[in-house]
């Protein structure tokens, strides 16, 4: 019997009694454990579910983007090219997604139809597994945007449910993740003027110009050229747009005290709100530490932005590495 108990001990791992039987606690994990092993005919499939959790110390980006909104903007006549309630719309459901987060997801940067949620390197929100994290995010985002809308777009009636697919990409180093995000408000910066052009948005100066050939010409030329063409063709000074539509919208949970810098940021937003708000604010009740949201449209591909928020990359470096 004792040899027995030994030999039960040994294979599940449980301290014996100082006279070789099994304990009384040893005695009902064995117990448990054997009702488990008897309903778990079918659990092997468990096995099936692959390990998707994303690499550790590495920054956790994740995309949405509008499905078929090229299509789902007509239909719901928003302005050309851009629709102001729209991209506020846009930026309600990432301020929810963001609270939903709170502390883990430090910055999301949107434009068009899209936004980029960046989780803090270090994060174990969901044991980081992709598949949790993008679904959560997507879902929150879509049905917050259906939530938000009645009181962002007034009177234009929602005509159908709007969708969006989602990404996790990862990026090892400080660099590759500005860089990404650079990359994201440079295509701001690139389709804008190109949208204007495609849509005649100014009045040509000369009325052969507004022909497909300028416009053919701003698809294939750099931002600074596509901006003289606008100029002297379609009579449009890009400079005098407003920022939410040249730089997009950047989210940021930011932990300094706002100061001189801040207020000076926040100007340049042209925003909905250019808001500076307590994360506290929303749904969420649990005690984290709340910093300070914020809602900007200025630049994120030089360094101010980055000395400013020093915060969001990891151990307050200041440059990227
Ligand atoms: N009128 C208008 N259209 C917008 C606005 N923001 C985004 N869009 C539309 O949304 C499209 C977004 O581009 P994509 O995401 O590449 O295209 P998509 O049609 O959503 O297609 P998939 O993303 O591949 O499903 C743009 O081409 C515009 O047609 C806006 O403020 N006003
Ligand atoms: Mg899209
Ligand atoms: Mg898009």
């Amino acid at each position: 019997m004792q040899r027995c108990a030994r030999l039960l001990a040994s294979v599940c791992r449980l301290p014996l009694s100082v006279s070789g039987s099994l304990t009384r606690p040893s005695i009902r994990a064995v117990c448990l454990s054997t009702t488990a092993m008897a309903k778990s005919k079918y659990e092997y499939v468990r096995h099936f579910e692959l390990d998707d959790r994303c690499l550790p110390n590495s920054w956790i980006v994740v995309r949405i983007d509008g499905k078929g909104f090229h299509r789902f903007t007509n239909e719901h006549s928003f302005e050309k090219p851009n629709d102001a309630p729209a991209l506020e719309l846009m930026t309600r459901a990432a301020r929810d997604v963001v609270d939903l987060f709170r502390p883990d997801l430090v910055l999301a940067y949107g434009q068009s139809d899209e936004y980029s949620f960046v989780f803090r390197r270090q994060t174990t929100v969901y044991r980081r597994r992709a598949s949790k994290l993008m679904s959560q995010v997507v879902s929150q985002f879509s049905s917050s945007y259906v939530f938000h809308w009645p009181s962002v777009m007034g009177a234009r009636a929602l005509r159908q449910p709007p969708t969006f697919d989602g990404r996790v990409v990862l990026y090892p180093t400080d660099r590759n993740l500005r860089d990404y995000l650079s990359w994201r408000q440079a295509d701001c910066h690139i389709n804008n003027p190109l949208q204007h052009g495609l849509l005649g948005a100014g009045q040509p100066r000369r009325s052969h110009q507004r022909s497909g050939t300028a416009e053919e010409r701003l698809r294939h030329t750099l931002a600074a050229d596509k901006n003289e063409i606008l100029f002297s063709e379609f009579g449009i000074n890009y400079n005098d747009e407003p920022a939410l539509y040249r730089k997009g919208t950047v989210i940021v949970r930011s932990l300094e005290t706002p100061g001189e810098q801040d207020s000076k940021l926040s100007s340049d937003t042209g925003a909905p709100d250019g808001s500076t708000v307590p994360a506290s604010e929303g749904a969420r009740t649990d005690q984290k530490p709340v910093g300070v949201v914020k809602v900007l449209n200025c630049d994120i591909i030089g360094d101010e932005f980055w000395n400013e928020h020093s915060s969001v990359l990891s151990g307050n470096n200041k440059k990227a590495k």
